[in-house]
């Protein structure tokens, strides 16, 4: 595992190979992996066995969060899935060729995956489709899907934030990039009626879009249909100052 003083060279990553219909790192992709350096103390701290992310694209952000947490005898399991086929080649590539094993599935979200992986995933990170666009855009072939996000550039953003709930361990963070337009406020009021707490990472406004990296995680303090989850382990927690921070009691930058 990387020394924290050792900075992961995320800005050293190599695309050895491109598609056109493959969605090249941009400046959300960017963001995505800013946010990932932003919380690498925790992310180190976290220890997580399971990595995924859902639309790899060209591998970029899951490659970096490899290189993040250290690429070399850390036992970390990394799966990334995408819709677009061209896509998995292309991150399969990236990530051979920087000396990282992951499982890659051709497939919508984790269509199939979610029996086997239910309650695993540590770390899940998300660059979604989220612009707005006619619904019929969503999901077409080629690189239209990269970004054809439906009404609010919701329609696989909602998608993707159940199947997280589901793949999500206990200690389970996920990091999405999210847009002004998706209306992040009712994103983050959503997952907490599923019992997540979230904060912004990073946010950060192009000449395009004006971009946010929120960060999910279960909050035992939180109520779901009126009943707290924390008990026992929520009393343990707030004794203990990292696990009271995933709890939720750092309110910085709540969404
Ligand atoms: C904005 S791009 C992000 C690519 C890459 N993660 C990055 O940040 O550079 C969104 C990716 O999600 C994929 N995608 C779109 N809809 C999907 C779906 N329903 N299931 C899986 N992947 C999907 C696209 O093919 C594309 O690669």
């Amino acid at each position: 595992m990387a020394s924290p003083k050792q900075l992961p060279k995320t800005a050293q990553i190599r695309l050895v190979s491109s598609h056109d219909e493959v969605y090249e790192p941009c400046d959300d992709s960017f963001a995505l992996v800013d946010a990932l350096l932003a919380d690498r103390t925790n992310l180190l701290e976290h220890h997580p066995a399971f990595c995924m992310e859902i639309g790899c694209g060209s591998g970029y952000v899951i490659t970096s969060l490899a290189l993040i947490l250290g690429v070399e005898g850390n036992g970390v399991n990394y799966i990334a899935t995408d819709i677009n086929p061209h896509a998995v080649k292309v991150t399969h590539e990236t990530m051979e060729a920087h000396g990282v094993n992951a499982e890659l599935i051709m497939t919508d979200i984790a269509s199939g995956l979610e029996k086997r992986l239910a309650g695993l995933v540590d770390v899940m990170v998300v660059n979604p489709p989220y612009v707005p666009t006619p619904e019929d855009e969503v999901g077409s072939e080629g690189i239209t899907s990269s970004w054809a996000g439906g009404e609010n550039g919701r329609s696989v953003i909602d998608r993707i934030l159940l199947v997280a709930d589901t793949l999500l361990s206990e200690k389970g963070w996920l990091y999405m990039v999210t847009l002004q337009a998706n209306n992040p406020s009712e994103i983050c009021h959503e997952m907490r009626k599923k019992g997540y707490a979230s904060k912004i990472v990073v946010q950060r406004s192009t000449e395009e879009e004006s971009l946010l990296i929120i960060k999910f995680w279960r909050d035992l303090d939180i109520e779901i249909n009126g009943q707290s989850t924390s008990g026992f382990m929520g009393s343990l927690l707030s004794q203990i100052p990292m696990l009271s921070y995933l709890s939720g009691n750092n309110s910085e930058n709540k969404c």
